[in-house]
């Protein structure tokens, strides 16, 4: 593990604060422009041609290269606590190996301990992550469980935190059954956030595990075996149901198969507001790793839902992307090295489930869709970066190349090749998915928030660089698309108007944080039960019958003091 290198205060980067990229071509999602970038205190503040710049501006020659939108990986998961193991990428690690393969902002899933609320799990990822990413971060919520206390608690998020989007499980122990998804879903549409859903039958899974460990079938072939393709698709329809009743956007992480994605692009077609994410890993190899006869590598691709036996599925699913019946590609890093691997050795329902991709998602996803010619370099940019910056509210501060857009931008060499592996990757993991692949595309320079923190290949990481990035509620893209061409940058060469726009839409959305529930009295705020936590290594979470709102009680807990919330405290209680 490398040494985190201090976090420069800004005042003393002047030097770096002016920045020019000539004679490269702009990839927007929307089209190519030949034209020059001019950046100054981390913001986009000219287009065009021939320039005038202040002198001792820093110049970055992009010949023969592409200028793209830094890439949005909206799917991570650092230093998770997760089947008795932890990720071993962390905030810092994670975000530097990310800025290393072209992506300039993640969003991780805020996941909440057994007893904790969704509040103080909250702060506890703030805490966690603001001193240690080296670029822009957001997070999701995940919803465990269902409570009245959660639903008050995700308006508070909504309205003072900057969160606009909760995930639900429908497998694993702490799986939300369909009439908890309704009224979460409910709350998502009242609140104008995004509901997202990790869609399998988990009733199905228990009930195929029990069947294959007891005929025998315990190595990581099993995993697979216990989730097979419908039992994904049939969850991806049921929560595009769900969702249709209450009018509420759905996003489905993690599509792996042709026919779930079949199903979604079925929903879309009769008009449900549903959108979908594929994985890199999911796009670039397959479920027959997990057959490999040395279980190290086998069970260091097993991950839920699982890569597909059918080999023709990432080839599928990029076609799927090509078509729109898929918009974003995330990576869904979640990290666990060998050894941790090995606590599954006799039982593949204890292998924790991840894999890498934060840092080769970009290399990746161009090598398997433009470099083959599936896909075009817009659509590569709209989605490795604009579409996920677009349902999540970011867009276009974040997700395009434009006056008045944040400075996150990839000089991207197309003809250039790299080799990935873990031996020289700048992941924690000791393991790749990916390893030997040949990529065409690969970054050149990298610029976080106006500095160039890949500079021709050497990367200066700056632990605790980057911002947690509000995500505010309704976004246009997912709640009014009509609204969403007002909201692209004219680049008509008027930066403080430009500038303006953006922050004005800001404003906008923090002015639509309406209150919708009446306040908390102070009473109704969340403390571990007396019970106390369950003990890690007792829980099976692939047991549908354990259920962390059963055990927790939470609705009626007493108060605790928060500790220090990040951006202050608004009040003692909560
Ligand atoms: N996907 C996976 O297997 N691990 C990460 C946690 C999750 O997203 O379910
Ligand atoms: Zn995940």
């Amino acid at each position: 593990m490398s040494t985190p290198v201090k976090k420069v205060p800004i005042h003393l980067q002047s030097s770096q604060n002016r920045l020019v990229i000539r004679h490269g071509k702009i990839v927007n999602e929307d089209g190519v422009l030949e034209e020059d970038v001019y950046i100054e205190d981390g913001i986009i503040k000219q287009i065009g041609k021939n320039l005038i710049i202040p002198g001792g501006t820093r110049t970055i020659d992009a010949r023969g290269k592409l200028v793209l939108p830094g890439g949005i990986d909206p799917h991570t998961h650092f230093e998770f606590e997760f089947m008795g193991a932890k990720s071993v990428d962390d905030f810092y690690q994670g975000t530097k190996a990310a800025v290393s393969g072209g992506t300039t902002m993640i969003i991780d899933f805020a996941f909440p301990k057994p007893g904790e609320s969704i509040l103080d799990c909250f702060y506890n990822y703030r805490q966690k992550a603001d001193d240690k990413v080296c670029c822009d971060y957001a997070l999701h919520m995940c919803l465990p469980h269902w409570s009245e206390q959660v639903k008050r608690e995700m308006e508070i998020l909504c309205k003072e935190h900057g969160i606009n989007s909760f995930k639900m499980f429908m497998a694993y122990s702490f799986m939300l059954n369909d009439a908890e998804l309704y009224s979460a879903f409910e709350q998502c549409q009242k609140l104008g956030a995004v509901a997202q859903v990790h869609a399998e039958n988990g009733a199905i899974i228990v009930k195929n595990i029990e069947r294959l460990l007891s005929k025998g079938i315990v190595g990581p072939e099993g995993h697979e075996l216990s989730r097979p393709e419908e039992v994904e698709s049939e969850a991806v329809n049921r929560a595009c149901v769900i969702a249709k009743q209450v009018k509420c956007p759905l996003y489905v992480v993690h599509v792996m198969s042709k026919q779930a994605a079949q199903v979604l692009n079925l929903a879309r077609e009769n008009g449900n507001q549903v959108y979908g994410e594929a994985l890199v890993a999911g796009l670039a190899t397959d479920g027959n790793q997990c057959k490999h006869q040395c279980f190290q590598h086998a069970a260091g691709h097993v991950l839920s839902p699982p890569l597909r036996s059918d080999p023709t599925t990432p080839l599928a699913l990029m076609n799927f992307m090509a078509q729109d019946v898929l918009q974003v590609v995330g990576s869904d890093n979640c990290t666990f090295n060998k050894a941790q691997k090995e606590l599954g050795k006799d039982n593949f329902t204890k292998i924790p489930n991840g894999v890498n991709g934060v840092e080769d998602r970009m290399s990746v996803v161009w090598e398997k869709g433009v470099h083959t010619g599936i896909i075009d370099p817009c659509r590569f940019v709209a989605i490795t970066s604009t579409n996920a910056a677009k349902i999540f509210n970011l867009y276009p501060r974040k997700g395009y190349i434009g006056v008045g857009s944040d400075a996150d931008i990839v000089v991207w060499n197309p003809n250039a090749t790299r080799t990935i592996s873990a031996k020289t990757h700048h992941q924690a993991v000791d393991f790749n998915i990916f390893e030997g692949m040949v990529c065409h595309g690969v970054p050149e320079y990298v610029v976080v928030n106006g500095r160039v923190i890949l500079d021709e290949g050497q990367l200066r990481a700056v632990e605790g660089f980057g911002r947690f990035i509000d995500t505010p509620v309704f976004p246009p893209y997912v709640y009014d698309p009509s609204k969403l061409e007002e909201l692209k940058p004219q680049n008509n060469g008027n930066v403080e108007e430009e500038i303006q726009n953006i922050r004005e839409i800001e404003k906008l959305h923090l002015e639509e944080k309406t209150c919708l529930t009446p306040t908390l009295p102070e009473s109704t705020a969340s403390t571990p039960s007396g019970r106390g936590a369950r003990p890690e290594g007792q829980r099976n979470i692939q047991d549908s019958t354990f259920s962390i709102s059963e055990d927790l009680d939470t609705d009626r807990k007493s108060c605790i003091r928060v500790r220090n919330p990040p951006g202050g405290k608004s009040s003692g209680f909560w």
